[in-house]
């Protein structure tokens, strides 16, 4: 019994310490609880929010899929004005590469919101703001930014091996098109997201409560982001609405988040489009999308070796971590180390950064484990 809770410690140390992608993370899902609590706590002093309504529901563990999007809309009552974003931002950042996340890929939905005087703008300069505030770790936005002079650290890593590490996080942003928004709001975000291409981001999201808007409303957005070279990826069946379930896999985009209620002719579909999949277990199994991690389809497509990145979608959320998330894969799915390195590796491909950024990021897997 002991010598098993010694492995079981070994193994979650492990997973924290090997190297880490994480290609779909929502930043106000991935809100600190402490920080959340703190500032409803402001908020409730102020006499903005009614604290003893709210605190229950910021600390309850499990949630259905319609809870979360109630719980969404609290979030961004509490923690949607320009310092706010900035320091949450700062944080998740920092919380991200404190695990050894070395790529995070985060996405979050524009917002536009009069009584604040805020514009999608204004809220993207205020996650700009917060990266920059990043000071645990250095944040690489771009090729071409130079990296520090930072001496890089020797450390013996968990394979035995003598590294020289530097604390250095790469970052781009995806922007969210909320399932709730017009064809015009969402063709607004994705112009945004072609005018901050040089501040790192990369792609466009479709996001939000799954059983509300259509497909048709998001395609023209998504369709004219494809055109003009940024890369999709679209949340797809966290329920069974085959149709658009249909509509999304023709569309082609570069990555699925989820795929979790598709049926046997759209499994097929996904299989041989190979359109790579984020894979979030404990956000599958908290929301009810599937009915246990033993029968997560995170299985079948590793046996069949579909394209899939460990992800954590909204660790504040469900309070996980990617280091957590890798930990239940490997247990639940009966990986070795050996492959589950391998497949934490082999999600720096499915990542929508440049190619000189990828082959460096392959460089660090490598050199970790020789
Ligand atoms: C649980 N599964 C999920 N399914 C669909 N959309 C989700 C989600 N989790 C998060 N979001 C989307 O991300 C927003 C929060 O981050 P941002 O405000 O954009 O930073 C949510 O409001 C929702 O639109
Ligand atoms: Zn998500």
């Amino acid at each position: 019994m002991a010598r098993k809770m010694e492995d079981d410690k070994k193994m979650r140390e492990w997973c924290r310490e090997i190297p880490k992608i994480e290609l779909h993370a929502h930043l106000n899902g991935s809100i600190r609880d402490s920080t959340l609590l703190e500032l409803a706590r402001g908020l409730g002093e102020n006499g903005i929010i009614v604290l003893e309504d709210v605190e229950p529901v910021i600390l309850k563990s499990s949630r259905t899929l319609p809870e979360c999007f109630e719980l969404f809309d609290l979030y961004h009552i509490i923690a949607t004005d320009h310092s706010t974003v900035t320091r949450i931002t700062k944080e998740v950042v920092e919380d991200f590469a404190s695990e050894n996340v070395i790529y995070l890929e985060l996405r979050t939905t524009p917002k536009h919101n009069e009584a604040k005087g805020m514009t999608k703008d204004s809220y993207m300069k205020a996650v700009m703001q917060g990266l920059n505030n990043v000071d645990e770790v250095e944040v690489v936005l771009n090729s071409t930014q130079t990296s520090s002079n930072e001496e890089p650290e020797t450390v013996i890593n968990s394979f035995g091996n003598e590294i020289k590490q530097t604390r250095k996080i790469h970052v781009r942003i995806l922007l969210s098109i909320d399932r709730r928004q017009t064809t015009e709001s969402a063709m607004e975000t994705v112009d945004l997201a072609l005018k901050l291409r040089d501040s790192g981001v990369v792609g466009i999201d479709l996001s939000g409560n799954p059983v509300v808007g259509q497909w048709s409303t998001f395609l023209p957005a998504l369709k004219y982001a494809k055109e003009q070279g940024l890369s999709v990826t679209l949340h797809c069946g966290e329920v069974p609405n085959q149709e658009e379930i249909q509509a999304m896999l023709e569309f082609q985009p570069e990555r699925v988040g989820h795929a979790c209620c598709l049926d046997d002719s759209h499994w097929k579909l996904l299989k041989s489009s190979k359109i790579p999949v984020e894979i979030c277990l404990t956000s599958n199994v908290r929301t009810e999308c599937v009915s246990s991690l033993d029968d997560h389809h995170f299985a079948d497509l590793y046996n069949e070796m579909h394209p899939m990145a460990i992800c954590t979608d909204d660790c504040g959320l469900f309070s996980t971590s990617l280091s957590h998330e890798y930990y239940i894969a490997g247990t639940t799915f009966g990986l070795s180390r050996d492959e589950l390195y391998d497949f934490a590796k082999n999600a720096v491909k499915l990542s929508f950064v440049e190619d000189k950024v990828k082959k460096e990021l392959l460089k660090i897997f490598d050199s970790y484990k020789r």
